[in-house]
């Protein structure tokens, strides 16, 4: 493994993902680190042609402004000190920004541009041999990009060594637990475990109406399957991850100070204890999706918008219930169906339709019928934090509406929801 490296230190710049990301797309590798990084972890880092000190609006931690350790500034590199403490510490113009990273990357340290898929790909490779060695491996496989990716990296570098483990819960969206089949035991040959779990999930969701509630069942029967079939299994000693790198950005600086934890199937029981594999902790989202695409999953599991981890449950509002959450998963179809044929897919961030646990007359077959209304959600967003709705045209919202009034049962009304985040927020539990 061969590459050069930029290192950005924090100092409690909020931009320093950005930069990093522009960086990779100049073709050269970086990381993010924390500024009190060692002489011993620095000299641990390979190929690192650069440092970036990148200060800003965090730089003052606990009344003291923190500054790069002497290691850093022993360290014979070279160095580009941005540190306009609250401003921008790079030119806010794009083009400007550019010049400025590819003066310090190309001319000042040299580095070669020599980071690309393909050479990712085969560098984790060798190291995922070398982690897990003739070893088992189990990973639980959502069908999301992530996992997916995982999934498609680990079956690439130990093939049979690998189990997956696909729970379906019952509020995945319609064709993809058929799909996660399909691709990965019928296309890949991989060891898949697909657990049908429908019963047991909506037995336990029966009634329960409160989101938090909801969510928390979810989360907590996904464990309890997930570790039933992992006893079942013999000699697995590392459990595959679909760690990325802006969760550890968010759970690992020092100057941020939300620390979340993210995708690890967190809860298992002690005795249950992995050893972690995480190859795509260093990259991007967009650079997961095109190793993704690289190691030639379809388009349609690596451009798939956003899913929340508990899926359709929190679309079928209130307690759910079999036939609400069916007509929340065809409609949810339709939706996606129209959006692709008229050109939407993957330019609209996010859509969705919602079904409350409210019913109002309407008429069919000249017959009054007292059923629910399927609310469709549409919205962009860059960082989910706000969002705004997408301008649907109205022929097309029309005849989304006529398709799940006459193709969806028990729905006789179609709502749009105009409202942007915030006052709502993306999802409506
Ligand atoms: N139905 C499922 N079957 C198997 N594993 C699952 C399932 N749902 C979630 N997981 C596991 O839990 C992890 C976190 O789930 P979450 O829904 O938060 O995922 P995510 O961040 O969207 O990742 P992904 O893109 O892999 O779905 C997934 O990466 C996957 O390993």
């Amino acid at each position: 493994m061969k590459q050069d490296m930029i290192l950005i230190l924090d100092l409690g710049s909020e931009e320093n993902p950005k930069i990093a990301r522009e960086i990779r797309a100049l073709g050269v590798y970086t990381e993010i680190h924390p500024h009190d990084i060692t002489a011993e972890e620095l000299a641990k880092l390979p190929g690192v042609k650069g440092i970036i000190l990148n200060g800003g609006v965090n730089r003052v931690v606990d009344g003291v402004e923190i500054d790069a350790s002497e290691a850093v500034y022993n360290a014979g590199l070279p160095i580009l000190k941005a540190d306009h403490k609250g401003g921008a510490a790079f030119p806010a113009d794009d083009a400007e920004r550019e010049t400025v990273l590819k003066h310090f990357v190309f001319d000042t340290c040299k580095a070669e541009a020599n980071w690309n898929m393909e050479n990712f790909i085969a560098d984790q490779i060798e190291l995922i041999k070398r982690q897990v060695g003739d070893k088992k491996v189990l990973l639980a496989l959502s069908g999301g990009v992530d996992s997916s990716v995982v999934a498609a990296l680990l079956i690439r570098a130990i093939g049979k060594q690998l189990t997956c483990v696909h729970v379906n819960h019952g509020l995945l969206r319609k064709g993809e637990p058929e799909q996660v089949v399909q691709v990965f035991r019928d296309e890949m040959d991989a060891n898949l475990i697909y657990v049908d779990a429908v019963d047991r999930f909506l037995d336990k969701l029966a009634g329960v109406a409160d989101p938090e509630q909801k969510r928390k069942i979810i989360g907590a029967e996904f464990i309890r399957v997930f570790e039933e079939e992992a006893r079942k299994l013999e000699g697995i000693e590392f459990l595959g991850q679909g760690t990325i790198y802006p969760d550890i950005i968010e759970s690992g600086t020092k100057t941020v100070k939300v620390i979340k934890s993210h995708h690890n199937v967190g809860g298992l029981p002690e005795d249950l204890d992995f050893a972690l594999v995480e190859p795509l902790k260093m990259l991007f989202k967009d650079e997961v999706r095109a190793c993704g695409k690289a190691l030639g999953l379809p388009d349609s599991m690596v451009y798939r918008q956003p899913f929340p981890g508990p899926g359709l449950g929190v679309r079928c509002l209130g307690a759910i219930t079999r036939d609400r959450l069916e007509a929340v998963r065809e409609s949810d179809a339709i939706l996606r169906e129209e959006f692709a044929k008229n050109g939407l897919e993957g330019k609209v961030w996010q859509y969705f339709t919602a079904i409350p646990d409210l019913k109002s007359v309407g008429v069919k077959d000249n017959k009054r019928v007292d059923e629910w209304c399927a609310i469709i959600r549409a919205v962009n967003t860059i960082d989910a934090m706000t969002a705004t709705v997408e301008n649907v045209p109205f022929e097309l919202l029309q005849h989304i509406t006529d398709r799940i009034t006459h193709e969806v049962k028990g729905i006789n009304r179609v709502l749009f929801d105009l409202t942007p985040k915030p006052t709502g927020t993306i999802e409506f539990e």
